[in-house]
């Protein structure tokens, strides 16, 4: 970053900044941001050379077709995949070479596609897990109960989770996720495989953590009812790179988009 970029002001030279307005413009509360992010497995790229942004408070979603390399950005994003080339920047901070617990530790958290709740502990046991290498004591009780109880298991908490509905399943994997105490949280398809009043119950979840809470959000979804419900921007992702990016109006209007993916070929 130049002088000029930081009103005179001389950087850190040991601090790897965001390149100042790179994917998205002069926005100045970007609150994440990838620069050429590139994953190949093996001879195959997954995510090609992608910038991809989110502002502090925004809610965005990530749709696009079977295998355009979705999840691979959100494991990018999160660490528990590293690139192949280019770059993760977290409110300012290059975090590229972080592991997962310290982009935690920063405010990045994630709820994967595969379920990460264990079935044959209780819903407080699981509620736990993340929390526990990050907070102790009164501290760790408050958060749990919270997340049990934003999940609406309050009354459930020494039931097994495998008893749990696929829902309610879902609604406790947030929970976790959100205990973290994120300022952005990544959901993989959260409400696949749910009905519809499950999902709108997920629904009114993430908009109330993105309103009340102010955490930024990227939500994976297919159903694009949800993505328009709860969307404050979509980013179409199509064959590794950003394909569009917009309104979910914009998006559902665009030819390009309906033929590479909604209601076209998959
Ligand atoms: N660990 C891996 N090893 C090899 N190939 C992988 C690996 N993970 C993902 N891929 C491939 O990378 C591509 C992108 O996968 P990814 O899961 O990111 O897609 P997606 O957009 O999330 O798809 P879906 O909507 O089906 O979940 C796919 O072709 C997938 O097979």
């Amino acid at each position: 970053m130049s002088e000029a970029d930081t009103g005179g002001e001389v950087s850190d030279p040991n601090v790897r900044e965001t390149p100042a307005g790179k994917a998205t413009g002069e926005r100045t509360d970007t609150l994440l941001q990838t620069d050429d992010l590139v994953k190949r497995f093996g001879g195959f790229t997954a995510t090609d050379s992608v910038d991809f942004a989110v502002d502090e408070g925004e809610l965005r979603c990530l749709i696009g077709p079977n295998g355009a390399g979705k999840s691979t950005l959100l494991k990018l994003i999160v660490g528990t995949l590293s690139p192949s080339e280019g770059s993760v920047y977290y409110d300012g901070q290059d975090v590229t070479d972080l592991d997962p617990d310290e982009r935690v530790q920063r405010g990045i958290s994630m709820k994967f596609q595969v379920p990460s709740v264990y079935g044959d502990l209780s819903v407080r046991e699981n509620a736990r897990l993340p929390i526990q290498q990050f907070a102790d004591g009164e501290e760790r009780r408050r958060r749990v109960d919270e997340a049990i109880a934003d999940a609406g298991l309050a009354g459930y908490e020494d039931v097994e989770a495998s008893t749990l509905s696929h829902g309610q399943q879902q609604q406790l994997e947030i929970g976790m996720a959100a205990a973290l105490e994120p300022d952005l949280l990544l959901l993989d398809e959260p409400v696949a495989g749910l009905s519809v009043d499950e999902r709108d119950e997920i629904a009114e979840r993430i908009q109330r953590l993105n309103r009340e809470e102010g955490i930024a959000f990227v939500v994976i979804e297919h159903d694009t009812d949800f993505v328009a419900e709860i969307a404050d921007t979509v980013t179409v992702l199509h064959q590794g790179d950003v394909f569009r990016e917009g309104s979910i109006e914009e998006i559902e209007a665009d030819p390009e988009v309906r033929r590479i993916y909604l209601g076209g070929e998959q």
